[in-house]
């Protein structure tokens, strides 16, 4: 077989030259990875790849910067008329997923990827026993191909599966093999070839926030269907194509202040949104449900980042309230001057130089809703005066107003501080903080909750696939435990932050170590010689010895706090010999 009938010809020139909008244009319609770089001879001088986009990204580079500083001058290259055998091993063997091909002349003629390579064997494929023959090879292949591909034989049992395609599909090697392709894998359809004997592409479909689109093709002998492979697409799709769309999408500033405009007073979740198996949290969930129910001000309590706000949005979707408006004040990015007359709004000519017509304020905004007041606790003392006034009155008048009105307003109010101690030492007055607090809810810190961390990485890496457009399948074992262990001073925030970054950045379809930031690496406790107890048992063993000091040696409280029974915390005290 000639290498030029497997590898994929470029009838296209990329030079240092061509700007990053129109890489980006032909990475998404030729669905390559990568682009070869050449000068105007037609000889290579690089390549520019996915990654080499990411970064110009997330420099912040304007689409129409040229590629020339993000090129990777390491260019992996095949003579034209290198023997098969020869490609083959070169294939196995290499690190990269993409050769660029060289005609005699040094100029580039194409590209060849591993998948290019794993479906040119199958074309040489000619009998069952060749199937067979050719396993060991393919394996060794399909290990490094870019798609997920899988292989079943006449009697329609899956042969052969690449790591891809079980990362994809989150499922291990032996869930497979062997068994009939039908049965475990019926939105693979890949019986359908089997009758049909052409191959077909199936529409979009999606799994974990990631679209894949199945290839089927039948492997036919004598006019008799052999086999059958099935080659999922996933990391072209939404690689390129999302994140094609979303340049746009960010270039164009009307649909920026569109969303703006849509996200505005509008509780966007419900408890369904706040993830969590921590049984506490499920508590806190079940009480603040309802507490929707009622009239009462909740207060929300909670370090910084651990969904406080989310609650607020639940708490309105699920109360009477949720047709009315939820309206977000945030007490701390407000100035001083300003924040009497965003709370009250403010009559025509109230002040020299306001503009002409009046400003309805927040109260009025939220009547017949719920008004979210977050980081109550960096209000200034005169202003909280005025808030406990209407609170207490539920009418205000507007700055500048004579007329007294009348509002019906839910209040959720949010803090991160220390209310108590503001009390004391007069920063928070003390008849609004009792007004506050009527029912108070305290959402605990993530690290408080370990066994929240595995859930939440899997439900935000779900969701971050969707808005990026990646194709993550889940991480490397020491990627999890790194997280596991870290102490998550920013919480959920910053757990989704840190995702979001390792997922613009990873090479590969898991992340990896290398892709989280430094500072978190740097913070990674020395691996424990004693691998007798599990991660999460030690994460158990961590919040049991830190609850039962809160609570001074007091099991009953530790357990409350702990949301468990005291027997049940009894029972943790004796496996883990504390004392
Ligand atoms: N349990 C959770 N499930 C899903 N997403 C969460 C959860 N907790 C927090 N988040 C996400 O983490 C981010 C921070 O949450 P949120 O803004 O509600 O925190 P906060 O406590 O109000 O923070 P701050 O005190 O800084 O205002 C948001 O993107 C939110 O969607």
């Amino acid at each position: 077989m000639e290498l030029r009938e497997i590898m994929t010809e470029m009838d296209f020139v990329v030079t240092e030259e061509m700007s990053m909008n129109k890489a980006m244009e032909l990475m998404y319609q030729k669905k390559w990875n990568l682009l070869p770089v050449t000068d105007e001879k037609r000889l290579p001088v690089g390549v520019f790849t996915r990654s080499s986009l990411y970064r110009m990204i997330s420099d912040g580079c304007p689409l129409s910067t040229s590629i020339e500083k993000y090129i990777n001058h390491h260019v992996e290259t095949i003579e034209i008329h290198t023997p098969f055998e020869q490609i083959e091993k070169r294939v196995k063997s290499s690190k990269v997923g993409t050769g660029v091909v060289l005609n005699d002349d040094g100029t580039v003629a194409g590209i060849l990827t591993k998948t290019d390579m794993v479906m040119s064997l199958f074309k040489s494929v000619n009998s069952l026993q060749t199937v067979k023959a050719l396993k060991k090879t393919l394996e060794t292949t399909l290990k490094y191909a870019y798609d997920g591909i899988i292989m079943a034989d006449e009697k329609e049992r899956i042969q052969m599966v690449s790591p891809p395609f079980l990362d994809l599909f989150n499922l291990q090697q032996d869930e497979l093999l062997n068994k009939p392709v039908d049965k475990v894998l019926p939105k693979i359809d890949l019986k359908k070839v089997y009758k049909t004997q052409t191959a077909e592409v199936s529409d979009m479909m999606e799994i974990n926030g990631i679209n894949y689109i199945v290839q089927r093709i039948p492997i036919l002998e004598d006019g008799k269907v052999i086999g059958a492979i099935g080659k999922v697409m996933f990391r072209q799709l939404n690689e390129v194509s999302e994140l094609f769309k979303k340049l746009q999408r960010a270039e164009s500033k009307a649909s920026f202040y569109h969303q703006q405009y849509n996200e505005a007073e509008s509780a966007r979740f419900t408890w369904e949104h706040i993830w969590s198996v921590n049984s506490y949290m499920e508590k806190l969930k079940s009480s603040a449900a309802k507490a929707a129910k009622g009239r009462s001000t909740v207060l929300i309590r909670g370090e910084s980042g651990t969904g406080k706000e989310l609650f607020a949005h639940a708490l309105h979707n699920s109360s009477a309230r949720s047709k009315g408006k939820f309206v977000i004040v945030n007490c701390a990015a407000i100035p001083e001057e300003l924040l009497e007359s965003e709370f009250f709004g403010y009559e025509e000519g109230a002040f020299t130089g306001a503009r002409q017509k009046g400003k309805i304020g927040k109260f009025d905004l939220a009547n017949g809703g719920t008004l979210f007041l977050d980081e109550i606790g960096d209000m200034s003392v005169a202003l909280q005066a005025k808030l406990l006034r209407v609170l207490q009155e539920r009418e205000f008048y507007r700055v500048g107003g004579t007329k007294k009105i009348h509002v019906d307003v839910r209040i959720v109010a949010a803090t991160n501080r220390d209310l108590e101690e503001m009390v004391k030492n007069g920063t928070f007055r003390e008849d609004l903080y009792y007004r506050l607090n009527v029912i108070s809810l305290q959402v605990p810190p993530l690290r408080e909750r370990r066994e929240d961390i595995p859930y939440l990485t899997q439900k935000l890496t779900e969701e971050l696939n969707k808005m990026l457009g990646t194709t993550i399948t889940g991480m490397e074992k020491d990627t999890k435990e790194a997280l596991f262990h870290y102490h998550w001073p920013g919480n959920v925030r910053e757990l989704k932050n840190i995702l979001e970054r390792a997922m613009t950045f990873a090479e590969h379809g898991k992340i990896q170590l290398e892709d989280l930031p430094d500072y978190m690496l740097k913070a990674m406790p020395e691996k424990r010689q004693d691998r007798s107890i599990s991660l999460v048992e030690n994460a158990e063993l961590e919040t049991i010895k830190k609850a039962l000091s809160e609570m001074n040696g007091n099991k009953a409280k530790a357990a409350r706090m702990l949301g468990i029974s005291r027997s049940g915390l009894y029972e943790k005290i004796r496996k883990y010999q504390l004392q």
